[in-house]
């Protein structure tokens, strides 16, 4: 539970809690204004509102007859799509060959479909048909003018093909956050088999694809040694330009983890010092003043990827406009002891509910690489009860 004064100091925030300081101290990247094809996966930065009504005039449904009154019917024409008929209204007693698509005369009562007709000499017999049977009337699906998706919706292949459809050209959009991402250790290594007391940089590789799955990308990537401590400050100075800078391995209290010190040299303002989670306990949020806004991960593999979900994945939503959300959640059907502090877990569907997979520890991401989700377990929590997932697969 946050206390009065975690919120003060944002120190151990509880981790619902810290997605939402996240998201909330996101100031929205400013939107631009694009073209359909280069909208995709952006998200919308103005209502999407129907500039015509769909359908925009009354649309045959079926191939077939469109007739007037009742039956047997004299035949006076066709219409095919993307060619209205030219003559005048239609009469009762008169029909009009016509094809899916295509507008239905003014006076037409149905669309016959040519499977229940029987034409020859000139006329067409049929079923009488109700009103309206197989015509879609204009603004049947919606009126010129409505509010089709709110600024914050995603600009999915639905959502492009449905701006298409009433007339977009172009849409307003944020444009996909820039996040440079900053890898300290001495021991790190990035090619091979990483040899005596050295590590291999698990976090590099792990990265590119997983700020693209937030919703950021990633424009650039260093490795900074954490020796002399400059080092660190000089590439935190070279990111200036990008929204986010998130900073590995450098979320502790060592002396070889600047970040800290260095945040407070900047007079940072502290979003979430730390969160009540594990792993990922010492992951952190700041934005030095007139700056980009600094995501620490730990060095811990694992520990980073929670982290970045529980930080830097709300942080990107707010800046891109996207809302938080509820996250899904399943009934977690083993048994994961969290005392005190969000536990966060591999597992996969199993059934009804998710199973925890093992290969939780903060430094191995066996279980990570094989889960389709990551539970977030509160402390306290019965097994069978849902808890929150985020998705590590879609
Ligand atoms: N006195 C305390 N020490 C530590 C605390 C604490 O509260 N008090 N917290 C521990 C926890 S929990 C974590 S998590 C780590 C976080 O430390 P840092 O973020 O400063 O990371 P490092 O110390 O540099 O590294 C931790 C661990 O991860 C390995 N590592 C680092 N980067 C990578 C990488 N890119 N790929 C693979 N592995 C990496 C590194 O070699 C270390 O083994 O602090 C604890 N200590
Ligand atoms: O909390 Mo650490 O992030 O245990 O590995």
């Amino acid at each position: 539970m946050v206390t009065a004064a975690d919120q003060e100091t944002r120190r151990d925030v509880a981790w619902a809690t810290a997605r939402e300081f996240a998201h909330a101290a996101a100031e929205p990247v400013p939107p631009v204004r694009v073209a359909l094809d280069r909208a995709a996966g952006l998200v919308l930065a103005d209502d999407l509102v129907a500039a015509t009504p769909l359908p925009a005039f009354d649309t045959a449904a079926m191939d077939g007859f469109a007739v007037a009154g009742a039956g047997p019917w004299t035949l006076v024409g066709s219409v095919r799509p993307g060619r209205p008929w030219a003559g005048e209204r239609l009469e009762a007693g008169r029909a009009v060959e016509i094809s899916t698509g295509a507008a239905v005369p003014s006076g037409a009562w149905a669309v016959l479909p040519v499977e229940s007709a029987v034409a020859g000499d000139g006329r067409v017999a049929g079923p009488d048909l109700p009103r309206g049977k197989h015509i879609r009337y204009a603004g049947e699906d919606t009126p010129a003018g409505a509010r089709l998706a709110p600024a914050g919706t995603p600009a999915g292949p639905a959502l492009l093909g449905l701006a298409a459809s009433c007339g977009y050209d172009e849409l307003l959009v944020r444009p996909t956050p820039a996040v440079r991402a900053i890898v300290t250790g001495d021991e790190l290594a990035q090619h091979g088999l990483p040899g005596p007391g050295r590590v291999r940089d698990a976090l590099g590789p792990l990265l590119l694809p997983l700020v693209a799955d937030l919703g950021g990308r990633l424009d650039g990537l260093v490795h900074v040694p954490d020796q002399p401590v400059s080092a660190l400050a000089e590439a935190v100075e070279a990111a200036a330009g990008a929204d986010v800078v998130v900073v590995t391995g450098s979320t502790s209290v060592g002396t070889t983890d600047g970040l800290r010190r260095l945040l407070a040299e900047r007079d940072a303002r502290w979003i979430v010092d730390a969160v009540a989670c594990r792993p990922g306990h010492p992951q952190l949020l700041a934005r030095p003043r007139g700056g980009p806004y600094v995501v620490g991960l730990p060095g811990n593999p694992f520990a980073a990827l929670v982290a970045a979900y529980t930080l830097l994945g709300p942080l990107l939503a707010g800046l891109s406009g996207r809302a938080l959300g509820n996250l899904p959640q399943a009934p977690l059907i083993t048994e994961v002891q969290a005392a005190g502090r969000t536990r966060i877990v591999p597992v996969v569907w199993d059934g009804p509910g998710v199973r925890a997979l093992g290969g939780d520890r903060p430094a191995f991401l066996d279980g990570a690489a094989l889960g389709d989700a990551l539970a977030a377990i509160p402390p306290g929590a019965e097994p069978g009860q849902p808890v929150p997932l985020l998705m590590l697969r879609r």
